[in-house]
């Protein structure tokens, strides 16, 4: 799918409220809102790789991050074999037998035949070895048993159905390099080069801890006031589906020292902490503060919706990314910041902010809004075939229900009006974060 040429800024500069960012300063209450671009450019400069690497056999790297590059032991294909069922032959042969060869061989994948008697054909099988002195395969549909031999009635094409040694690619050639995510693809091609082992970095180490009296495991009975902590699921396999290994802290009461404690404990085993709730500004917003008390906080309220009182600092050298309590504004903060902050200490080579696609609005905006809005969208195929997005019915970020119904994240800038058929930047959660398509 394509996008427009052109389409309308997603840039910063159409963010009236955010601020110059000061990247060295430890944030203030007081400080401006950061745009998406400045704060994902901070968070993004202050990931660094984890050390640790180990080495591991194909089966178990699916999902890891490839740490070494991966060289050919071998070329490919590893010598001259036959892409058909057929017979091998010398082209010249044929045509001088006028079109019928004795077979004085046969030759199946796995099995290596002898050199080719000249005037004489081959029985071979696709993949089998092309034995020595053949230029050509001829496939079976082209081809009749005759006496003892073949009778090929087909104009045949000299050097054709060859697979020729190495025209894939040579050994000592870089087939993979360091930085990717390992797919079942790149498994496939490390095994098929002869790599019985891969070095990927090891699995990052995240703790995750939810706060807020009110939070209750599902399948224990709800009391007056109190919610399931969906947050903790949600946290959990968007970190699995990115191979973290995740030390779940479990819930923190509203509780200053309680908060402390658990936080530095989390700081403690984990190469990053991820809180849920708590970064805003009520009073029993404890995690924000204790961050601060325990180590730094240097980013604090982004210019969006949802997902404005993100917080980002340290717990001593822990990084540490709080989230907004309401499960949508947890959901896009993830997408947006913390999945690119996590590839980047992944070692995947290209992490940053996912790139929009370009799209057709189905719905229309009239109210210019004050922040940047990611809507909950859904991309969908009119009866003509024509892609238009249509944008969830709410934009309520403790609508959890919103994520599962759509398939993506419609980039709203602030202060515009969208009209039917105006180009909106679209993120497909397929692009966001593995194992998230709908
Ligand atoms: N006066 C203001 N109030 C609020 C502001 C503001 O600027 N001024 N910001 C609003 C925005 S925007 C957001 S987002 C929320 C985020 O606040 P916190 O990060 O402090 O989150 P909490 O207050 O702890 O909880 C918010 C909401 O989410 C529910 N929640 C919390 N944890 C979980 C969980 N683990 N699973 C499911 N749901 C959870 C919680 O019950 C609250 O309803 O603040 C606004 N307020
Ligand atoms: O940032 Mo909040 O997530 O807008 O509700
Ligand atoms: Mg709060």
């Amino acid at each position: 799918m394509t996008h427009p040429s052109t389409g309308p800024s997603t840039g910063a500069s159409t963010d009236t409220s955010a601020s110059t960012a000061n990247d060295c300063d430890p944030v203030s209450a007081s400080s401006k809102p950061l745009s998406v671009e400045q704060a994902s450019a901070q968070l993004l400069a202050a990931a660094r790789v984890i050390d640790g690497r180990e080495q591991l056999p194909p089966t178990e790297c699916l999902g890891r991050v490839l740490a070494e590059p991966v060289i050919s032991g071998t070329d490919l294909p590893g010598w001259d074999n036959s892409a058909m069922d057929g017979y091998a032959l010398r082209a010249a042969d044929l045509r001088a037998n006028s079109g019928w060869l004795p077979v004085t061989q046969r030759i199946a994948a796995g099995h290596c035949g002898t050199p080719l008697t000249p005037g004489t054909a081959a029985r071979i099988f696709t993949g089998a070895p092309l034995p020595e002195g053949a230029d050509t395969v001829v496939v079976q549909e082209a081809c009749a048993p005759e006496h003892g031999g073949v009778r090929i009635n087909a104009e045949i094409t000299a050097g054709a159905n060859i697979r020729r040694r190495g025209e894939e690619l040579q050994a000592g050639a870089q087939v993979l390099k360091p930085g990717i995510r390992l797919g079942p693809q790149h498994l496939g091609l490390a095994a098929g080069v002869g790599a019985g082992e891969l070095w990927v970095y090891r699995r990052l180490r995240v703790a995750v801890l939810a706060s807020g009296d009110e939070l209750v495991m599902p399948g224990e009975p709800l009391g007056p006031g109190q919610i399931y902590n969906s947050n903790r699921f949600l946290f959990r396999a968007l970190l699995q589906a990115l191979g973290c290994e995740v030390i779940d802290l479990g819930i923190i009461e509203d509780d200053r020292e309680a908060t402390l404690a658990a936080l530095g404990t989390a700081a403690e085993q984990a190469d990053l902490v991820l809180a849920s709730g708590g970064v805003s500004v009520g009073d029993e917003d404890h995690v924000r503060p204790a961050v601060e008390q325990l180590g730094s906080l240097d980013l604090w309220r982004v210019a969006m919706k949802p997902g404005k009182p993100l917080a980002f600092g340290r717990i001593g050298e822990t990084p540490f990314i709080g989230s907004p309590g309401n499960p949508v504004s947890l959901f896009v903060t993830f997408c947006l910041f913390a999945r690119p902050f996590i590839e980047r200490m992944q070692g995947v080579r290209d992490a940053g902010p996912p790139t929009p696609l370009w799209l057709p609005a189905g719905f229309e905006l009239t109210k210019p809004l004050k922040r940047r809005d990611y809507q909950r969208a859904r991309l969908e195929i009119d009866a003509t075939d024509k892609p238009a997005i249509q944008v969830f019915s709410s934009t309520s970020s403790a609508a959890l229900s919103s994520l599962t119904w759509a398939n993506g994240l419609a980039l709203i800038p602030s202060g515009q009006t969208i009209a039917i058929g105006d180009p909106v930047a679209f993120l497909p959660f397929s692009e966001l974060v593995p194992g998230c398509s709908t």
